[in-house]
């Protein structure tokens, strides 16, 4: 039995950065050995195994071929005689298929160095097309490595399309594109995948809404807020919400619901599709823009969400940011301060002054509004 770590582990090395996750993958051997040695089985479709105490993963080498539509219906061939060589075939990309023996000793049968010094992401060979996570997975792994200078191989890309083209994208389970497209999401440059799904024309069956949107920008505005947001925040709901913010609500609401994109990610895109416009506005406010001010405090529910309203007015920093490139908006410092300023306006004095019911609330909104009159009048 000969143990090899694989995958993600050897590239991340390999190039460098940090190893969070080893998987291993187990030539010559049989389940009932490894169960003998007191590793755990899980997984039910193919033989994967938990170190009995580090609970890294390990899995028998085995092939796959796809059998049905979609992402399920393969057909999977484990053994001891399934190679090493045949185990990393299957896998996507060349430099996903590089093994390390227990003596340090690489294993590189598709040339996975190669393109890791070329900073390319290849696809293996045509079986890359059997599993349709695939164009997900690869245009996540072009953001991810994007800051390393990483680019598709023109005939991945390739592949990738004609996967979109065939439909498969559609028997994606929302979950599994949700979670790709969070970790995208994470990244320093998360446009990128974006760029990549639309470049495949995948973007039309994952997100099409956003794809339509993209469609009618003449220079992508919409990635270029992500962009700015991901220098302003590491907040992904609010990478998200910069993403979307310029379709109407009901395009938001049937984005999230197909895509089960998290509550909370939502809520803010709604927010910030309703008060970007507004929040702009606001860039030097008078007087006159009191009531609205106080009606975004209250409408957007800041009172009692006010980390939300601190990522909406991130949202909207990003947004205008990528029309007028490192130029100044000041309202989102500005309104934060008035905002914690009257937040300290509360019942206590009122009800002190024998006020209850709901004239407390409608006493605190006079003097907010009261108050923020009097800043505005200084401004003035
Ligand atoms: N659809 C998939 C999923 C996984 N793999 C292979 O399985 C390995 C482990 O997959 P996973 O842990 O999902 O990805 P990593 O490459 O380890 O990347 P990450 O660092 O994001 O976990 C990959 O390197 C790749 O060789 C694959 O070929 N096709």
């Amino acid at each position: 039995m000969e143990i090899y770590l694989v995958g993600g582990a050897v590239r991340d090395a390999l190039l460098g950065l940090p190893v969070y996750d080893k998987d291993y993958v187990v030539v010559g051997a049989h389940p009932e050995q490894l169960l003998a040695l007191g590793y755990q089985q899980v997984g039910n479709d193919f033989p994967v195994f938990l170190h009995p105490t580090t609970k890294a993963e390990y899995a028998l080498a085995r092939t796959e071929r796809k059998a049905g539509q979609g992402y399920t219906g393969f057909i999977c061939d484990f053994g001891p005689d399934i190679t090493l060589e045949e185990d990393l075939s299957r896998r996507d990309l060349t430099i996903n298929a590089m093994a390390q023996d227990e003596a340090g000793h690489l294993y590189d049968p598709y040339g996975g160095q190669i393109d890791l010094q070329a900073r390319t992401l290849r696809h293996i060979s045509d079986a890359f097309c059997e599993d349709p996570l695939r164009v997900v997975r690869v245009a996540r792994f072009a953001a991810r490595f994007a800051p390393l200078g990483f680019n598709i191989a023109n005939s991945t890309l390739e592949l990738m399309r004609r996967i979109a083209h065939s439909q498969e994208l559609t028997t994606l389970t929302p979950e599994r594109v949700w979670q790709e497209t969070e970790k995208a999401l994470a990244c320093t440059e998360p446009q990128v995948f974006f760029e990549a799904l639309l470049a495949c024309d995948g973007l039309t069956a994952l997100f099409p809404e956003l794809a339509n949107l993209l469609a009618t920008q003449e220079k992508n505005h919409s990635l270029a807020a992500l962009w700015q947001c991901a220098q302003l925040s590491e907040d992904i709901a609010c990478r998200f919400a910069s993403l979307v913010l310029h379709l109407d609500e009901a395009r938001i609401t049937t984005l999230c619901e197909r895509n089960k994109v998290p509550t909370e990610h939502k809520q803010l895109a709604l927010l910030a599709s309703r008060w970007h416009g507004a929040l702009h506005a606001l860039r030097e406010p008078t007087l006159a823009q009191a009531d609205t001010i106080l009606a975004l405090f209250q409408e957007t529910d800041s009172w009692r969400r006010p980390t939300r309203f601190e990522k909406l007015l991130c949202c909207a920093h990003a947004d205008w940011q990528a029309s007028a490139p490192s130029t100044p908006y000041p309202q989102r410092a500005q309104l934060w301060h008035w905002f914690t300023q009257l937040q300290t306006i509360n019942a206590a004095p009122f009800v002190a002054q024998g006020v209850s019911g709901s004239a407390i609330g409608e006493a605190i909104k006079h003097a907010r509004l009261a108050q923020l009159q009097s800043w505005l009048t200084e401004e003035e």
